[in-house]
């Protein structure tokens, strides 16, 4: 019994047959009753249907009236990707689907997720008082990594992270909307099929506005098969989270204050344009050291620069990890620098073998020095 099955089984005989086809749908054969209407996305609309057993799915139905064939392989890229991606706990779960040829509708049918981290930041944000919350900031940053620690584990970019497509499912962040993603071929590069229909530019990194490969106008750039290919990598989502948790900190994302959408692209690219990172978050709530500087490290317009998504969920992000009381988390790399620095010191044919005196201060000023990398990059190593 596939999981669908499983899931959608009645204890009685199917009753497909005797339901009226107004409001019912079926997929595949199977009969689910369409309820209420829970997204919009670009391209489709997303209801919550109810299968026999009343248990609730989402059901994504894309129009593909007007689609050209890079878009069609967009949504079969997506399925795929979904497919590939059906165990992990971190991405919404595909359970069917369907393309009806005369209607030119594709129905996705998915896990029901709850509401998207859009929703969940404009009430947050728009409410009478608005106050940056460190405690749930830090908590849904962590939901948002590991989503994107799963799909990375996979050498998949998502390319397309914002709030709407963080989903909250009982309590837990999932992933959507793999539209633009695509496997990775090597080390740090991924070809990304994007369809014409891009979306706001306030998440997009510097390197996917600059990308060499994107098509400009009148000499398109394709790939063998004719799709159009774009090359960006796992530091692109990097930025993108970035972005998010800017707009969780100061009640927009870094670029937003721009008005015009040229301009907005253009600032995006262009390092002379500094992101401002106040003391004070929205309400006037002041903004911890470590978190601006993880803030910081994921918004370098040098892509080489940001730290992994690994990283930002390493013991070394203070700001992720704070309950550490006096203590620090320390890297492996760090012990090793502090290590290399206590030898070089002792091989000093000048001065000799430290004293027991000496060797007393280290501890102190090791852990000054520790303190003041995490103020200043909000991370130990
Ligand atoms: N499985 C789901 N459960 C509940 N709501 C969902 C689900 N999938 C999508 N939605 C809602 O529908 C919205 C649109 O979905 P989605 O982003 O997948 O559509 P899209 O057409 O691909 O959008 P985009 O224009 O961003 O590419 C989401 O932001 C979310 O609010």
């Amino acid at each position: 019994m596939s999981v669908l099955d499983a899931a959608t089984k009645t204890a009685g005989a199917s009753t497909t047959k005797s339901k009226k086809r107004r409001q019912h749908i079926l997929i595949n054969g199977k009969l689910f009753t369409q309820m209420n209407k829970v997204g919009k996305g670009g391209s489709s609309d997303v209801y919550c249907v109810m299968a026999e057993n009343y248990k609730l799915f989402a059901l994504k139905k894309v129009k593909l009236e007007d689609c050209d064939e890079s878009a069609m392989r967009g949504f079969k890229g997506e399925i795929d990707l979904l497919t590939k991606l059906a165990d992990v706990e971190r991405v919404i779960r595909l359970f069917d689907w369907e393309l009806d040829n005369e209607k030119q509708v594709l129905s996705v049918l998915m896990e029901k997720g709850d509401q998207d981290l859009n929703r969940i930041l404009t009430i947050q944000l728009n409410g009478t008082d608005p106050k940056f919350d460190p405690v749930l900031t830090r908590f849904y940053w962590k939901e948002m990594l590991e989503c994107v620690q799963a799909v990375h584990d996979y050498d998949i970019v998502h390319s397309d992270l914002k709030p709407a497509n963080f989903l909250s499912v009982q309590g837990k962040l999932k992933l959507i909307d793999f539209g633009i993603a695509n496997a990775i071929d090597i080390a740090h590069t991924v070809n990304v099929h994007r369809d014409s229909h891009i979306g706001t530019p306030n998440y997009m990194s510097p390197e996917s506005i600059l990308d060499t490969n994107a098509p400009t106008p009148g000499s398109e750039r394709t790939s063998n098969n004719g799709s159009r290919l774009m090359k960006i990598g796992k530091p692109s989502d990097v930025w993108s989270l970035g972005c998010i948790l800017y707009q969780m900190v100061y009640g927009r994302p870094p670029f937003a204050h721009i008005a015009n959408q040229i301009s907005r692209i253009m600032a995006i690219t262009n390092s002379k344009v500094v992101i401002e990172f106040p003391d004070k978050g929205v309400g006037g709530v002041t903004v911890p050291s470590a978190l601006k500087g993880t803030l910081r490290r994921c918004l370098q317009r040098d892509l080489h620069a940001r730290p992994t998504v690994k990283q930002l969920l390493s013991l070394s992000d203070s700001w992720l990890y704070p309950d550490v009381g006096n203590a620090v988390a320390m890297s492996e790399d760090l012990l090793a620098q502090i290590i290399d620095k206590v030898v070089e010191r002792c091989k000093d044919p000048k001065r000799g073998i430290p004293s027991p005196d000496e060797v007393k201060q280290y501890p102190a000023s090791f852990m000054s020095k520790i303190r003041e990398m995490v103020e200043r990059d909000g991370v130990v190593g």
